[in-house]
Parts: C-alpha cells; sequence; structure tokens
C-alpha cells in the first residue's frame, strides 16, 4: 500500500483532527500524509446562512475526493450534511470526544442582565435563552463567527462576554486544559449539543482504492456510530442542519450482544420552520426523549423526529391565531 492521502480544510481545528487520524493510522503501520484543502466557509467572512448554511466546509474537501486527490477526508461530523452523498462512503466514525458545549468568559451563575453572548448557533441561543428566561435574566445575543482564536479574541477584548464552542474542538486543539478565561462545561440539563457534536467522519470515496476502506474501518467506533445514526436521522427527518435551533444527544444505555440500546434526547426551539423569533420563555422548547428497544438507531432518530413534527403542527393548530 502506498501513501495515503489525508484531505481535511485548512483551519487549525481541522488539521488537528486531520493529524488525530493520521496519528491512529500511522500506529497501525499506515504510512500518511496530510492534504490542507481550501473551502469557501474558511474564506468567506460572511455569515454561514448567507452562504449556503450547512455542507459548505465540507464540500471542497469531497470534491478531492472524488477527484482522487486524496484518499480519505475527515470531517467534523457535525457539518457533514446527513443526506449520503452518492460516491462517497464513511468507512469510519471513530471514538466520539466531549459532546458538551461549554461557557467561555464566565460561569453559568455569573451570567447577569446585559451580558452579550456571541454565538451564531440559534441551536444555542435557544438553549441559552431558556436558561436565562428561567433564572430571571436579560441576555442580549450576537451573532458572531470565526474560528475559536477569534472567538476567543472577542471574549478577551471584552466586546462580547461570553461565548459557546463545543469542549471537543477545544480539547482537539489542546486548548481546553490551558483555558485561561472563566469557563463552564454546560451540563446537557442546560444545552443539548448538536447533533453529532465531538464525532468525526472518515470519508473514502466509493470505490476506493484497494486495502484504503479495510484500513480506515480500523478507526470506527461501534456506540459512536450507533450514536451518531441516531442523532442524524433525528435531523434529516426534520429536515433540519446544522443551522436549525435543534440540539439532539444519543446515550448508550447498555451494550447487550451486538445490540446497543439508545436514549435519544433532543430540544427544538419553537421558532423552528417558523419565522417568529424566539420569545425567550422557557415553554419555546419542545423536549423530546425515547429509547429504543428493538430498533435500529436510524429508526429510533427518525421516529423521535416524526413524534416532534407531530407536536409542532399541534401546537401550531392550538395555538393563538
Ligand atoms: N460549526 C463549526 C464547528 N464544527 C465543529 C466544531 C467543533 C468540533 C465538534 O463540534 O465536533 C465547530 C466549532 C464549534 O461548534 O464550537
Amino acid at each position: 500500500m502506498t501513501v495515503i492521502r489525508i484531505g481535511a480544510r485548512r483551519s487549525p481545528l481541522a488539521v488537528a483532527q486531520a493529524e488525530w487520524v493520521r496519528d491512529r493510522l500511522v500506529s497501525v503501520g499506515v504510512e500518511c500524509e496530510i492534504i490542507g484543502i481550501d473551502t469557501q466557509g474558511d474564506t468567506d467572512r460572511r455569515h454561514l446562512t448567507e452562504i449556503g448554511g450547512t455542507g459548505v466546509f465540507a464540500m471542497a474537501v469531497r470534491e478531492a475526493l472524488v477527484d482522487v486527490r486524496i484518499d480519505v477526508a475527515v470531517h467534523s461530523m457535525k457539518d457533514l450534511p446527513t443526506a449520503p452523498m452518492p460516491g462517497l462512503e464513511i468507512a469510519a466514525v471513530p471514538e466520539r470526544e466531549d459532546a458538551r458545549d461549554v461557557l467561555v468568559g464566565c460561569r453559568l451563575a455569573d451570567l447577569a442582565d446585559g451580558m452579550v453572548i456571541g454565538t451564531g448557533s440559534p441551536r444555542r441561543q435557544v438553549q441559552l435563552a431558556a436558561y436565562a428566561a428561567a433564572h430571571d435574566l436579560d441576555l442580549e445575543f450576537r451573532p458572531i463567527r470565526g474560528n475559536v482564536d477569534t472567538r476567543l479574541a472577542l471574549v478577551r477584548s471584552g466586546e462580547i462576554s461570553a461565548t459557546l464552542l463545543a469542549a471537543a474542538g477545544l480539547r482537539r486543539l489542546g486548548r481546553y486544559d490551558s483555558l485561561d478565561l472563566p469557563h463552564e462545561l454546560l451540563p446537557f440539563e442546560v444545552m443539548i449539543p448538536a447533533a453529532s457534536q465531538g464525532a468525526l467522519a472518515v470519508e473514502i470515496a466509493d470505490p476506493a482504492r484497494p486495502g484504503v476502506r479495510e484500513l480506515v474501518a480500523r478507526l470506527d467506533h461501534a456506540p459512536t456510530r450507533a450514536r451518531v445514526t441516531a442523532e442524524r436521522a433525528f435531523l434529516r427527518e426534520l429536515e433540519a442542519g446544522c443551522l436549525a435551533p435543534v440540539g439532539v444527544l444519543a446515550t448508550v444505555k447498555s451494550g447487550h450482544g451486538n445490540g446497543i440500546d439508545l436514549t435519544l434526547a433532543a430540544v427544538i426551539g419553537k421558532t423552528f420552520g417558523s419565522t417568529s423569533d424566539f420569545d425567550g420563555s422557557p415553554d419555546a422548547l419542545l423536549g423530546i426523549e425515547g429509547t429504543s428497544e428493538a430498533e435500529t438507531a436510524a429508526e429510533l432518530g427518525a421516529r423521535l423526529a416524526r413524534a416532534a413534527l407531530v407536536r409542532i403542527d399541534d401546537d401550531k393548530t392550538s395555538g393563538p391565531a
């Protein structure tokens, strides 16, 4: 087998993730090189919703796979559209990093009226706003974007009071343990993460170069794959992307034989599918929970999403005219 070419975006996080995959392949005796790929999501400074949202980060890397300029693509699973792409295959879902979000700039107990929370994520905004409403706090939200360092710099300069980041990103960058700003890992009761937050997708072309699929498949982690499959099926059935006010988290209840029992918890901001603004009340979040019995992970996610859609419809017809 010749050298395996691993492609990823050039952002510091994407490079760290590619290096993580490379190190694991190297440890099983595979020679690898990393190829950085420029994507529109990295070079375009406009807000994500203006440049096409979901998928802008992944597309250029996927094109490199299709063109056989690389053998393996490493993505944040969170940024990968839920629809499968013909001709590509997710050959490994490696073990998930910390799925939680982290509040950076202050701790939950320090939140105070008038604080400016920088986040461009409707999911984070609706959940933190619900927390604020339940604690009688008046927070202001400001959309920001950019890589981890850009976001931390906005907190340091005082331009924003705090921001919300995926703990996985900070950890993979080796920045979590040395973080010199006040911060708090948010429990799932406060903040349900985005579908597959903290997980990677290791994608290959189908057909792949001989041997590539088998080598990459060694990185697959079955419990992570099951969780991510359920979470993405939930998102897909809602026809929602990473910019929807949707948090969803599957946890493994118990493993028995080959089967894995999953519990799925989700929140949907009631602004979902409507044009009205989030009204800040705690009941503006719809909570969903369910457990798989004999179902597959994908069936569990899809069933709970259909149940949620029914409840959203009911709310709309029974709500004030
Ligand atoms: N949307 C950007 C993005 N895509 C993946 C991560 C971090 C790693 C992960 O969530 O798996 C981030 C940054 C963030 O949400 O803070």
